[in-house]
């Protein structure tokens, strides 16, 4: 096999390259660089620079690696800004895949993996949110990717591809520091750019049905992410006629927001109280995968705790901003 990785200089991408590399796969690596770094790329694997829109790019590259499978991460994967600028998030997401699947269809490539998201869940009224659960997201973001799972699995039935769409729950922490997210995007970057400015982290709500009354995620070690896309890749590979395989990629452990705050106080030494902040809209209370399909389908299990998640996080954010910490 020879994998081609669209995104694959972008923060999870470049550990899905790392761990597909090291594991002796064959990897290409297709990414625009609008926000991926080069230098986070193993010298040994190849850099196409360009959009998965591009056909001509698109057929070129295929056929010059003699690329067998894909694994499509190239995306754009901001909430806020798929409500502000839906548009440019459903050209990118869902029309970029179309041209995707259109030059592997006509390659001849017979593996995709996608990259999904629990977004695409919605606001999930399940303790433990099943693969079966209704898929009903509340923004654009989350909208593309439940159409880039439509378009897979049809095109896949279609043309005898055999697909995997792996549902994210909450990404975090770093394999090494050089791969970390140089996003703040997400809960811990925030929390880290607040502490380093000075200022106290600040928790969005403290009145849902919850324990603690603060929300509650189950947040992933992005080595374990990319672990699973190994395991993943390498089944779609043994595989012919199977079929779709959806799952989502989690611990199955719920963490609040204040559990992450202290734990991040812990880890950074900060010793202030988090302020309390009016609720975020369209948060959901409670998001929390249920992971027995892909333990039973693969024998995969996480294996990093939320700890070796802050501390390799605040190890990638210090390497970034030593002048800051
Ligand atoms: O400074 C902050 C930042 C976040 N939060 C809360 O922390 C939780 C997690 O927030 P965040 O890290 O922004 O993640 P989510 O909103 O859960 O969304 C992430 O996880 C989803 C999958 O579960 C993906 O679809 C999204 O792309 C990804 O951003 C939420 O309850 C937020 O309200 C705070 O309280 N304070």
């Amino acid at each position: 096999m020879t994998w081609l990785i669209t995104g694959g200089a972008g923060y999870i991408g470049a550990h899905v390259v790392r761990a597909m590399a090291d594991a002796g796969e064959k990897t290409v690596v297709l990414d625009d660089v609008s926000s991926g770094i080069a230098e986070r790329l193993p010298a040994e694997v190849p850099l196409v620079r360009g959009s998965i829109s591009d056909r001509t790019l698109l057929a070129d590259t295929l056929r010059d690696h003699a690329v067998t499978g894909v694994v499509h991460l190239a995306a754009k994967k901001q909430v806020g800004e798929s409500v502000e600028q839906p548009l440019r998030y459903y050209r990118e997401n869902v029309h970029g895949l179309t041209v995707l699947l259109e030059a592997v269809v006509d390659a001849g490539v017979r593996r995709f993996l996608f990259s999904s998201s629990a977004a695409v869940y919605g606001i999930p009224d399940q303790e433990l949110i099943a693969e079966t659960a209704p898929c009903v997201p509340i923004n654009p973001y989350g909208e593309t990717k439940l159409a880039g799972e439509w378009l897979v699995r049809a095109a896949g039935r279609a043309h005898g591809i055999e697909t995997a769409c792996l549902r994210y729950f909450n990404v975090a922490g770093t394999a090494s520091p050089e791969l970390s997210d140089t996003g703040v995007f997400n809960i811990i970057p925030m929390f880290f750019d607040r502490i380093t400015r000075g200022e106290a982290p600040r928790i969005f709500g403290d009145d849902y049905p919850t324990p603690d009354g603060t929300c509650i995620r189950d947040y992933i070690h992005v080595a374990d992410l990319a672990d699973a896309h190994l395991a993943v890749a390498r089944r779609l590979a043994r595989e012919q006629g199977a079929g779709d395989l959806t799952v989502n990629i989690g611990r199955g452990v719920g963490v609040s927001v204040r559990e992450l705050a202290e734990l991040v106080a812990e880890v950074t030494g900060f010793d202030g109280e988090p302020v309390v902040r009016p609720r975020r809209p369209g948060d959901a209370a409670r998001a929390v995968a249920a992971v027995d399909l892909i333990t039973r389908e693969l024998g995969w299990t996480a294996r990093h705790g939320v700890r070796e998640m802050v501390e390799s996080a605040w190890q990638g954010w210090r390497l970034r901003r030593p002048e800051a910490c």
